[in-house]
């Protein structure tokens, strides 16, 4: 039987999150230590564990047919890879930063500077697109370190929190691009496999869409219904069903978790009480 060939980092920040969205749409995988490559056991899928700078190659040979990546890489080394979802985790972006105490007034002020980086295309195609001629110099890992020991005066590199940058007593300047993990998919897939891209994807969305929200259920008395129903920011009307007791209803509906907290103290001036905020496992809207 054919089956989809799918990319997850080895180790690293995204291979955690990778594996639990594939175990939330209900794809349970074979698991061996070390294991380099793995089967699902009840989706026709095959778990591929890679270096995630090496998976855009990887795509564009057709070697493997999708994967979990940060657009980040796609950018610096996967123009030409299409992005099928985005997958709502792994958010950061890739700034240029230079020490705290250095005058900054534009991007101009890196003309003619050295910049350490892990990802010198993007960096290179920014300052063309800026005019900033400078000297990049390509580095794996801790570039935040760079300026502190004399080998740049600026880097380019992932901010999240930006603690990072704090510690080495850098500030974020430039905001280049804004980056979460994504699922990509090889130019070279075949039809029989983007049908079964085509299934993933569908669970994937009702995954994505159930993180999204939540089913919130309350009791109300029937004179504050509309006010209460006036409140909820829902999919579609709620639901409304008497309560044993003469007078009061229960109103169930689903609401974005964000809303939520924006919500409540309205919801119970207005006089919801018995308030019940439950997680959703799939949604298929
Ligand atoms: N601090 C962060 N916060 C949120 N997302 C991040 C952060 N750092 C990196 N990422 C995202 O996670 C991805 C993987 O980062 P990670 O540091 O685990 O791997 P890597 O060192 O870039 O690659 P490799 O798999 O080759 O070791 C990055 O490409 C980026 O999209
Ligand atoms: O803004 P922050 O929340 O501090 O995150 C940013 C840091 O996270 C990443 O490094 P990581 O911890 O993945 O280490 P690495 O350089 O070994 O990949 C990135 O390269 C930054 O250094
Ligand atoms: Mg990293």
């Amino acid at each position: 039987m054919t089956k989809i060939r799918i990319a997850v980092q080895k180790s690293g920040r995204l291979n955690q999150d990778s594996l639990k969205i594939l175990k939330d749409c209900g794809i349970s995988i074979d698991n061996g230590k070390d294991q380099l490559k793995a089967t699902a056991r009840n989706f026709p899928l095959e778990v591929f564990y890679l270096r995630n700078g090496d998976i855009p190659q990887y795509l564009r040979d057709g070697v493997i047919d999708i994967a979990i990546i940060g657009e980040n890489v796609l950018v610096e080394k996967g123009q030409d890879i299409s992005v099928a979802e985005k997958l709502n985790f792994s958010k950061c972006r890739v700034s240029l930063a230079v020490p705290k105490g250095m005058e900054y007034n534009s991007v101009m002020d890196f003309d003619g500077k050295r910049v350490a980086t892990s990802y010198p295309n993007t960096v290179k195609q920014y300052f063309e697109s800026k005019g900033v001629s400078a000297d990049l110099h390509i580095i794996n890992g801790s570039v935040e370190i760079a300026p502190n020991i004399g080998l740049a005066d600026g880097i380019c590199d992932i901010v999240s929190s930006g603690s990072t940058l704090f510690k080495n007593n850098l500030k974020e300047v430039e905001v280049i691009l804004k980056s979460e993990a994504v699922l990509a998919v090889s130019p070279k897939i075949s039809d029989e496999r983007k049908d079964i891209l085509e299934k993933l994807q569908f669970r994937i969305q009702s995954v994505l869409s159930a993180r999204q929200n939540k089913y919130i259920l309350l009791n109300a008395p029937n004179e504050k219904l509309d006010t209460i129903i006036s409140i909820l920011p829902g999919m579609r009307s709620p639901t409304v069903l008497p309560l044993a007791e003469a007078g009061w209803s229960s109103v169930h509906t689903v609401i974005n978790r964000d809303a939520f907290w924006e919500v409540i103290d309205e919801l119970k001036l207005a006089g919801a009480e018995g308030i019940l905020v439950c997680p959703i496992e799939k949604m298929v809207v």
